[in-house]
């Protein structure tokens, strides 16, 4: 027998010196961490790795879109590199059609000459002579001016033309270098090359173009429980998004990213892993594995390649604490913090100036908004404090709606306009106080509509419905009750709630305030959900079947959290009974579902559509009411009255339908 199991009175075999060695190993790196703050972090990083564009390089044309020129660009010839006829007509001498009107046309004998495009002119214009030309042409010698053909009259039998207004001089003429003139410069060092930029660079003929070198930036996600997206997901496994995003972010500044790939929490392998990407890399940015944990291995070995090693490691921001600053070989390197929203802050405030800085680019432009803050936000004292904000439309101006997820997020960062920070000498902002929130893109507008509450798959697509009517909507889920009191606070426009209120056994409407509307939206069938081929719930009643999971001390059943509609059914059938997992209380039908499938929960209380998509049994018990609140006087806002119209619609109760919901718009 082997592993901790094993028989205390034999000496620990080697799984259990393992277990014991690495414990012991995390709790030193206790004292690795020394925190620092943000402004110090910079500093050193920035006086121990240049931040300067890298040498340029000639690419073709063909290559530079999106590149960085290197230097000046002076155009080499003239552009246009002749005078020459902006329209179809004659080339001749203004001073011969002075005076011309139509009763006295100023007759011109024309030159046995076409001057096609390309065509060098042989024959000068004399006076009183004119010379046929083409847009474009070459202005012959002697000519001042072009005439269009249309207005003159054309003697076939004498080749002559008549004109009958007097021509000025210069007229329809583009001179040389009008566009570009020889040795002027037309580009300038640092811009960004687009599609207009290469058209001038071909126009003064040049076929390649000095830009600065790409910054190769080598990118490795550390961790036993990675997979790379398109894998399967094995238990315990989560997919490494790090990776895609640090490269989507390196090439959106400027970068060359070099995916590398997931590597092991084990220190040879990743040594091995860290040695190839400082070589050949202007930069190598990691992530995870700095913190505490026994897995945490990247900033030990940063330590054993080479001096200056590490530079900093801690850093005084929430979230991105753990973050570890190094350079080994003359090469920086980056450990992110494994959690997501914590790995693209740190990259943003760290990597991204490093890199565009290496690129050649300017520093990335922020644009801030000044909004407030509708509730009080705690914050730790001590640390300065990035929140993650979406942007609406309150009584008196923006407001900045913290987003509700923690560093673990990876979606906080696309679903926010942006952040704003709480100082590290505050342990909170009061309601109402100012923030400037940091626009996260440039392109980002306020959203028509603001919907808060619980989430639900119909809602999706109604979304989508109301998107294909023009008008865009942001949805924030904090569960119903959240929803109804960020209505309370008038940060959003509708609440997306399903709450039944235990005194009247009814749901929403008896929850609302004063003034609060509430628009009917759609069923959503509950039940017990288990695993299939379960033999306590397999052709039993909902309540058969856990009258028969409670009687077995080895089921395990997954709960709500309190406040949820849900918890109240699930409360209804224990009826009083606190079996094993009545604690496990998540916020949410797909963690009740995903912890039943998974096999960490035996049953539990979840909606069909769920059930369904986990593959789960289910029992049904009753049907839930899921509706929208807003406040009166608001409905006739145009998006707002788009969305409780399209409620009403025929297309959204065949959709609903589809999704497995029924459908009771129509019904108003
Ligand atoms: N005892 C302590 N534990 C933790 C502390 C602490 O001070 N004491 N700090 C916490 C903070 S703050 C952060 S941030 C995290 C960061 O930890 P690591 O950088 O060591 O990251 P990991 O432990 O490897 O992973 C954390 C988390 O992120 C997931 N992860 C990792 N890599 C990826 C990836 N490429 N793509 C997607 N998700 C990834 C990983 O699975 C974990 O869930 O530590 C706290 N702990
Ligand atoms: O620094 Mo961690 O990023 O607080 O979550």
């Amino acid at each position: 027998m082997s592993g901790p199991q094993g028989n205390p009175q034999d000496a620990p075999d080697r799984d259990t010196e393992d277990f014991i060695r690495r414990l012991a190993a995390a709790a030193r790196q206790e004292q690795f961490l020394t925190v620092v703050s943000r402004e110090d972090a910079l500093a050193a990083f920035r006086a121990a790795v240049p931040h300067a564009a890298l040498a340029p390089e000639m690419v073709p044309l063909a290559q530079a879109l999106g590149r960085v020129l290197a230097g000046d660009v002076a155009s080499p010839i003239d552009v246009p590199p002749f005078d020459r006829a902006l329209v179809d007509g004659f080339a001749l001498r203004a001073a011969d059609t002075e005076g011309a009107a139509p009763s006295q046309p100023r007759r011109l004998a024309l030159n046995r000459e076409i001057l096609a495009c390309g065509v060098a002119p042989a024959l000068p214009v004399a006076p009183g002579t004119a010379t046929p030309i083409a847009t474009g042409g070459v202005i012959p010698r002697g000519a001042d001016a072009v005439v269009m053909v249309e207005q003159t009259e054309f003697d076939e039998a004498s080749l002559v033309i008549d004109v009958s207004a007097p021509v000025r001089p210069g007229q329809f003429v583009g001179y040389a270098g009008a566009d570009m003139a020889l040795g002027e410069t037309v580009l300038r060092k640092g811009l960004t090359i687009t599609a207009r930029e290469i058209g001038m660079l071909a126009a003064c003929g040049l076929a390649a173009v000095p830009v600065v070198r790409r910054p190769r930036v080598a990118i490795l996600s550390t961790g036993d429980e990675l997979v790379a997206p398109g894998s399967p997901l094995r238990p315990g496994a989560i997919y490494d998004s790090n990776g895609a995003i640090v490269a989507a972010s390196v090439a959106e500044n400027g970068g060359e990213p070099v995916a590398l790939g997931i590597v092991r929490d084990d220190e040879a392998a990743l040594e091995e892993a860290l040695r190839g990407a400082l070589a050949g890399h202007d930069l190598v940015v990691l992530s995870g594995g700095t913190s505490k944990g026994a897995g945490d291995v990247s900033h030990r070995i940063l330590g054993q390649l080479g001096s200056p090693g590490i530079l900093v490691h801690g850093v005084a921001l929430k979230p991105g604490k753990p973050l570890c600053l190094a350079v080994a070989q003359n090469t920086p390197v980056v450990v992110l913090p494994g959690f997501p929203t914590s790995a693209m802050f740190t990259f943003h405030e760290f990597v991204v100036p490093l890199i565009r800085a290496l690129a050649g680019l300017p520093p990335r432009e922020e644009q801030a908004v000044a909004a407030c803050v509708p509730q009080r936000v705690p914050s730790e004292l001590g640390r300065t404090e990035f929140v993650m904000a979406s942007l609406g439309r309150g009584p008196e101006g923006p407001v900045a709606l913290p987003l509700p997820k923690g560093s673990g997020s990876v979606t906080a960062f696309s679903q926010a306009d942006g952040f704003f920070a709480i100082p590290a000498a505050r342990s909170g902002l009061e309601a109402g106080e100012a923030v400037s929130v940091v626009r996260l893109g440039a392109g980002v507008r306020m959203p028509d509509l603001t919907i808060v509450g619980s989430h639900c798959v119909g809602l999706d697509r109604l979304v989508g419905l109301l998107a294909e009517r023009g008008f865009t909507a942001r949805t924030v889920w904090v569960g119903s009750a959240g929803g109804l009191a960020a209505l309370r606070r008038g940060e959003c426009d509708l609440a997306a709630m399903h709450l039944l209120d235990p005194e009247t056994g009814r749901y929403n409407a008896p929850l609302l305030d004063d003034g609060m509307r509430l628009a009917p939206g759609w069923r959503r069938l509950q039940g017990v959900v288990f695993r299939e081929g379960d033999g306590r719930f397999e052709g039993r009643s909902a309540e058969a079947g856990i009258a028969a999971a409670l009687a077995e001390p080895d089921s395990v059943m997954v709960n709500r959290n309190a406040g949820s509609g849900t918890r109240l059914l699930v409360d209804g059938l224990l009826k009083g009974a606190r079996p094993a997992g009545f604690w496990n209380q998540p916020r949410s039908h797909n963690a009740v579902a995903a912890a039943v499938a998974q096999g960490r929960a035996d049953w539990g209380v979840a909606i069909a559509s769920v059930a369904k998509a986990y593959g789960l049994g289910f029992r049904p018990l009753t049907e839930e009411h899921y509706d929208f609140a807003y406040a009166g006087g608001t409905e006739d806002r145009p998006a707002l009255a788009a969305f409780l119209s399209l409620l009403g619609a025929l297309e959204t109760a065949a959709a609903l339908e589809k999704l497995g919901f029924t459908p009771v718009g129509e019904a108003r």
